[in-house]
């Protein structure tokens, strides 16, 4: 069986990033938050645009002050105050300064800032009680940016910083990614939404929550398209209509060896190429990944092929191979160049954890920091991957390679943390 490592490896190859002049839309800077930049950003300002003061005080000429000190200050006179957002007028000559605010223009002449504290100001002179370093608190004009060069690199994520930066650049509209459109069907008779009153035998469609959250997390667009009945006529149309409309198409149920299990073989009769059929973890074993060669459909909105995560039913094995597998799948999609790898980290077990050792065994629970560092506390209650009640609250998963059968508490294990988006 596919070991975990070689599934990553072949979903991944197999994701086509969107295509950074024909899958982008112009948005607001106020709207364009967790949004993909798909154009790099180059602006004809200096940051900043002037040279000006980090401090309230005086603009002086080094030369003028350079000996001053308590017993003997330098006395200068006051030409100018220049409050931020005013043009000085004056030129500072030699025994002269200008009273200055943070953020003011410098004004010709001075090339040095004393903060106030360290003068004494009588009428229009002022008293430099000790000496400054040449140029201090003087903030230089293309300092921190150079016009011309690139500001923002496309492929990044706008969170506030960049936002703070594309404000500044006056770049009121953006040219980002569109959001991957994720389609997501629930299969199996069992199946009814959260509203309907169960009938024996009967559960609702979890699964269907579970991924339209994760995605809407990941930052695309769930395309909700409901329960379908364990029946081939049904499966063959919704799939046949997914993956006409969108990017990735994600289902769940219906993968394994049961009589009912028909995901596979509707695939295969509508032409899909299967890459997975069955990786070595637990849970998820049956996960099946195919692609749809690129088709002109009367719908088809992507130019690549859409690429199908028949999930596993079992609520457990949908979000477990969700985060592993799907979630990088989205990113890489989604345009940004880097971090969509899944983060692992190192971390001390508070508890026992066990496996058979026969597959990849991943177990939830949550991070704790303890005196600053992480501590993995594995969810009480069963690790049976039909059990989605101890799922709640989980924001890492604890990973046992094939063959590692036991970790004790307070041993090193490594945990794959979840985070959205
Ligand atoms: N003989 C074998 N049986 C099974 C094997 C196997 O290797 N040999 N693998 C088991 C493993 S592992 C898993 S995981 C499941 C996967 O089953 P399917 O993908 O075929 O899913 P279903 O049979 O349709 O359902 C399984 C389970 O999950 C519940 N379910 C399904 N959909 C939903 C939903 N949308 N929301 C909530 N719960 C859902 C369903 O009722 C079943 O209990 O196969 C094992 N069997
Ligand atoms: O691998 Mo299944 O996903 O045990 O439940
Ligand atoms: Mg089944």
């Amino acid at each position: 069986m596919l070991s975990v490592n070689d599934a990553e490896a072949i979903i991944l190859n197999l994701v086509q990033p969107l295509d950074h002049q024909r899958d982008t839309e112009v948005l607001d800077l106020l709207t364009a938050d967790s949004r993909i930049l798909a154009t790099p950003i180059t602006s004809p300002l200096d940051f900043p645009h002037w040279d000006n003061s980090a401090m309230d005080g005086y603009a002086v000429r080094y030369q003028d002050v350079q000996h001053s000190n308590p017993e003997n200050p330098t006395v200068l006179e006051i030409v100018e105050d220049i409050p931020a957002g005013y043009q000085p007028k004056s030129t500072i000559q030699a025994g002269q300064a200008a009273r200055i605010f943070t953020g003011a223009v410098i004004p010709a002449g001075a090339d040095t800032i004393v903060i106030q504290e360290k003068t004494r100001r009588e009428e229009n002179r002022v008293f430099i009680l000790d000496a400054p370093k040449p140029q201090e608190f003087v903030r230089h004009k293309a300092s921190f940016y150079q016009a011309g060069t690139q500001l923002l690199s496309a492929g990044i994520k706008l969170n506030a910083p960049e936002i703070a930066v594309l404000a500044a650049a006056q770049c009121p509209k953006l040219s980002v990614y569109r959001r991957p459109r994720v389609a997501i069907f629930s299969t199996g008779d069992e199946l009814v939404t959260v509203d309907q009153p169960l009938q024996p035998g009967q559960i609702v469609d979890s699964n269907q929550y579970a991924l339209a959250a994760l995605v809407r997390q990941s930052g695309a667009e769930p395309l909700i398209l409901g329960i379908v009945k364990d029946d081939p006529v049904a499966l063959e149309k919704v799939i046949t209509h997914a993956v006409a409309i969108a990017d990735i198409v994600l289902s769940s149920g219906g993968v394994s060896v049961g009589d009912y299990d028909y995901v596979d073989k509707i695939l295969e009769s509508l032409g899909a190429k299967i890459h997975i059929r069955a990786v070595q973890m637990r849970p998820g074993k049956p996960l099946t990944v195919a692609t749809f060669p690129s088709t002109d459909a009367i719908n088809r909105v992507s130019p690549q092929s859409a690429l199908y995560f028949g999930l596993p039913g079992n609520p457990a094995a949908v979000l477990v191979t969700f985060w592993r597998f799907v979630l990088p799948a989205i990113k890489k999609l989604s345009g940004i160049t880097e971090g969509w790898e899944p983060v692992f980290l190192k971390v001390r077990s508070h508890d026992e954890l066990r496996s058979d050792g026969k597959r990849e065994t991943y177990l939830w629970g949550k991070l704790h920091l303890i005196d600053g560092v992480y501590e993995f506390h594995k969810a009480g209650g069963s690790h049976s991957s039909g059990n989605l009640i101890n799922l709640a609250q989980t924001n890492a998963l604890a990973v046992l390679p094939v063959g590692k059968t036991l970790i004790y508490p307070q041993e090193e294990v490594q945990v794959l943390q979840l985070s959205n988006g």
